[in-house]
């Protein structure tokens, strides 16, 4: 899904149509032109004249990358088009109602399709209004808006039935033309399969409701869907070696390390300017991400965070920014896979009396972080409410992203597709690494262990069969260990710095941080649009013992060629590190705490 002016790979694009021959409504062919869109890609020249001459309902499974989104947004609104225009000429009816419902699994991707859909109807916007009801709007707001009859309606599945169930009468779906299910083997492994069947009750299905059911990847939950919303549907199966024989541009690494290796490795890659351009860090659950952030903070190098209980508005706009290269380090956790078995609240202590966590350095203590014996301690719960709705493996748009650093590997190789197809996408190439534990380096180092690694290397097993099917390949990569190892004892300096207290406290403080900026950003930035660009993410959180000198790498310990007066880079594959030597003393300088440069004072 997308909300840019990129192109798609061009290995997707078929030239051998144009979207002029579609014979499309002049004002949509005019917001596709303005776009930058000339060619359809593969998915959307077969499902567009399927779905506008044929009728047919669609069951799409194409690549990441591929363009799916307006395979669908082009035929919805062109049928709408033509209803309103057929309606026009119809003096009898005069009733607006809901015409095309979207269903996405998470709030990113509501948010990423209503942008998508509200720059192809920008010049039929009397004729086709859009509204998302995922994201954050109270009831009452939600039904003035309701009240305009907007033609088309985005959401997630639990919230539309929630509409439907308390408030069916606020949508009128007796005329309703289109569903589509985007993402739909994600809607149905989160749980959605049985919100989409009390939803179905609700729907003319099998009437006069087209539909299209969109996936990257489709399983076998998919037959029984396929039964309940379609009726004899076309199903376009893009070969994926058909596409990804030309797709040489994504580049794939495995390393093998130990899992405290991975700390180390991560710091020397960043501190080094290894990886040129963005990357985009996965992580398999929430303390991990902050964790590393913690650890890399310590030597001066900025990331910002992304996971699920951060407020949805804050989540937009972190991969706004990320997508508008505000923030090259991107620490997202991908713990989706888990969210059944985790429970949806987490409760958190919080030892509010306790300024400094940076005394507690022993792995003893990181193990029981949350236990005080001191009864004049001042404890109050918080309660942490993750977003279930919240993804970004799966569909987000995320552009430019030079890398995905598989920091942990996830615990499916499909999941491994959805993440990796984060980079090389609209016609970049790009680079993956993931870090593999062998088994038996799993556990060794307790306090940067993660509970996954144990199926590291099977899951890596897989993730190779399922690639060598498409005739690629992950390549091993193995760093100059006597170049890593100079780094050593300044990483161990600096991890053991960041404790498991101090983790909660960041992870508090961002929450609150972003609660508090969420709340004023959707009043304050509604009447100031610009000053959003003010507002960051990627603030260091302090909570541990920042040591000032390890944010400097002394000359001795970078690669020989990267010292003074050295030209040629010895084992750096990406990228020429003295550019990051200045960046290096530039950050240093920036990063005084309380700084008046500080942007979020800059909207107080
Ligand atoms: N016809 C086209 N010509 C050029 N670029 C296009 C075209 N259609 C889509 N794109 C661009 O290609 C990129 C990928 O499109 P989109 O996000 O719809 O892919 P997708 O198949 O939904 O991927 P995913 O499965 O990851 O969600 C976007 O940046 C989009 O702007």
């Amino acid at each position: 899904m997308s909300s840019s002016n990129d192109t798609a790979l061009d290995a997707y694009i078929d030239d051998s149509v144009t979207f002029d021959s579609m014979k499309l409504d002049p004002r949509l062919l005019q917001a596709i032109k303005r776009n930058g869109y000339k060619n359809p890609t593969l998915i959307q020249a077969t499902a567009i004249p399927l779905a506008l001459q044929e009728k047919r309902d669609i069951i799409a499974k194409a690549s990441t990358g591929s363009g799916k989104t307006l395979a669908y947004l082009i035929p919805v609104i062109q049928t709408i088009l033509d209803y309103q225009q057929n309606k026009g000429n119809d003096v009898d009816s005069n009733s607006s109602a809901t015409l095309g419902i979207i269903l996405v699994p998470t709030r990113e991707l509501a948010q990423q399709v209503t942008e998508v859909l509200d720059k192809m109807i920008l010049y039929c916007s009397k004729d086709i209004r859009s509204l998302n009801i995922a994201g954050d709007i109270s009831p009452a707001v939600l039904t003035s808006l309701l009240l305009e009859k907007p033609e088309i309606v985005v959401s997630t599945p639990s919230r539309l039935l929630g509409l439907l169930e308390t408030n069916v009468d606020s949508l009128s779906l007796d005329d309703l033309k289109f569903l589509v299910i985007d993402e739909v083997d994600l809607v149905l492994t989160f749980g959605y399969k049985e919100d989409l069947t009390k939803i179905s009750q609700f729907l003319p299905i099998k009437k006069n409701l087209q539909t299209f059911l969109m996936s990257a990847t489709l399983n076998d939950d998919i037959q029984e869907l396929k039964k309940d919303f379609c009726r004899s549907p076309a199903i376009i199966k893009f070969n994926d070696d058909e596409i990804t024989k030309d797709q040489t541009k994504l580049i794939q690494y495995y390393v093998k390390t130990s899992e405290f290796d991975k700390f180390l490795l991560c710091y020397v890659i960043f501190k080094l300017g290894l990886i040129k351009g963005k990357t985009l860090i996965f992580v398999n659950n929430i303390d991990r991400g902050y964790r590393l952030k913690l650890v890399l903070e310590q030597f001066g190098i900025k990331a910002c965070i992304l996971n699920s209980e951060l407020p949805a508005n804050s989540r937009h706009h972190i991969v706004d920014q990320f997508n508008k290269n505000v923030y090259r380090l991107l620490i997202a956790t991908d713990d989706t896979e888990y969210i059944k078995e985790e429970d949806e609240q987490e409760e958190i202590q919080v030892d509010e009396t306790k300024k400094d966590s940076s005394e507690e350095t022993t792995e003893n203590k990181e193990e029981e972080p949350n236990t005080s014996d001191n009864k004049n301690n001042k404890k109050k719960t918080i309660t942490i409410q993750k977003d279930k709705e919240y993804g970004v493996s799966r569909g987000v748009d995320f552009q430019n992203v030079a890398c995905v650093l598989n920091f942990d590997l996830p615990t499916t190789a499909k999941s491994y597709v959805h993440r990796v197809g984060r980079t090389a996408r609209a016609g970049k190439s790009g680079t993956a690494i993931s870090f593999v534990v062998p088994l038996k380096e799993v556990g060794k180092h307790k306090p940067s262990m993660s509970q996954t690694s144990k199926r590291d290397e099977k899951i890596l097993s897989r993730i190779m069969k399922q690639q060598g099917k498409l005739g690629l390949e992950l390549q091993p990569y193995s760093f100059d260990s006597k170049q890593v190892e100079g780094f050593r004892y300044r990483l161990e300096d600096g991890f053991r710095a960041v404790t498991q207290v101090a983790i909660r406290e960041a992870r508090i403080k961002e929450l609150k941080e972003e609660l508090l900026a969420s709340e004023k950003l959707k009043r304050h930035f509604e009447e100031n649009p610009q000053e959003l660009k003010s507002l960051r993410h990627d603030k260091e959180l302090y909570p541990s013992r920042i040591q000032q000198h390890l944010k400097r790498v002394p000359e001795y310990l970078l690669p020989e060629a990267a010292r003074k007066g050295d030209k040629k880079v010895g084992f750096v594959p990406f990228h020429n590190p003295k550019k990051n030597r200045h960046r290096v003393s530039k950050g240093k300088k920036n990063n005084k705490r309380g700084s008046k440069s500080d942007p979020l004072k800059n909207f107080k």
